[in-house]
């Protein structure tokens, strides 16, 4: 099996709800892999499961075989799990590229609160990982802005800033959670791209998004779920012409 990451009969239940039920699905390496789904489907709660933020109350997920029961989410993104967030999670009070630097230290300071404490000093001693977090800002679109405060920057540059904060961990697989939510059809289209360079890089995708014209743009292949089952599994072209999925989600959207 060369499954970078495998869920097997996952389940989680919420006070009698089954948010997940009985999932099972393989995430092959490289490429873009989407998830979809009406509201309520289970798409944040897979997630939550996946990078260790939830417990499972059944059923496994193994990442490159190895189950990760009991591993905390730092402990995960050790292993190469890396993610974005829906509601954007950035440090308004550190410049931009300062944001970017945090992302590398939760991956390479086991004492990175202490690290965050002595900011000064980490960037003043650590020229590399300012060179590389330079390097990322240039990657997202970002070299323009990189000494800027965050308030300065439009939403749109903030979920690239986060992108490349996540990228800074250096992850083998990223979780985008809603990347274009808020963002108009322009700045949608450029973060598109910058996921096709993402994978172009060798990070696999797993992305988490409503906005199905950039689903069907930028995926490989994609997971639909329906009340916290799979209802689907394919490349954007057979998940548009499933009847399934036509009538439980895209006909209904
Ligand atoms: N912490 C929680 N406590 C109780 N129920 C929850 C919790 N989180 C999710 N649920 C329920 O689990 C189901 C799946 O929710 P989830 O947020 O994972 O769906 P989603 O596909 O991400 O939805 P959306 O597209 O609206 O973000 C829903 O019925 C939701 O009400």
């Amino acid at each position: 099996m060369n499954a970078i990451l495998e869920a097997v009969d996952l389940t989680k239940t919420f006070g009698g709800v089954d948010a997940v039920s009985q999932l099972s699905f393989a995430i092959e390496p490289g490429h873009v892999h989407s998830i979809i789904g009406p509201n309520g489907a289970g798409k944040t709660t897979l997630i939550n499961l996946l990078t260790g933020i939830y417990t499972p109350t059944a059923g496994r997920i193994l990442v490159e075989d190895s189950d990760t029961r009991g591993l905390a989410p730092y402990e995960l993104a050790r292993k190469g799990l890396g993610r974005t967030f829906q509601n954007l999670q950035i440090c308004m009070n550190m410049s931009a590229i300062e944001n970017v630097m945090v992302g590398r230290h939760l991956r390479l300071n086991r004492r990175f609160l202490s690290a965050l404490l002595h900011l000064k000093s980490v960037r003043a001693g650590d020229r590399d990982c300012r060179d590389k977090a330079a390097e990322l800002m240039r990657f997202v679109g970002l070299e323009r802005e990189i000494d800027r405060q965050p308030g300065e920057l439009s939403y749109g540059a903030l979920k690239r800033l986060e992108i490349a904060r996540a990228l800074a961990a250096e992850p083998r697989l990223l979780f985008l959670d809603e990347p274009a939510a808020g963002l108009n059809a322009n700045e949608t289209r450029d973060v598109g791209a910058l996921i096709r360079e993402v994978a172009a890089r060798g990070v696999t995708v797993v992305l988490v998004e409503h906005d199905m014209k950039l689903v069907m743009e930028v995926s490989d292949t994609v997971l639909v779920l329906n009340y916290g089952r799979r209802l689907a599994q394919g490349t954007p072209r057979a998940i548009q012409n499933d009847p399934d999925v036509v009538s439980a989600y895209l006909g209904g959207a």
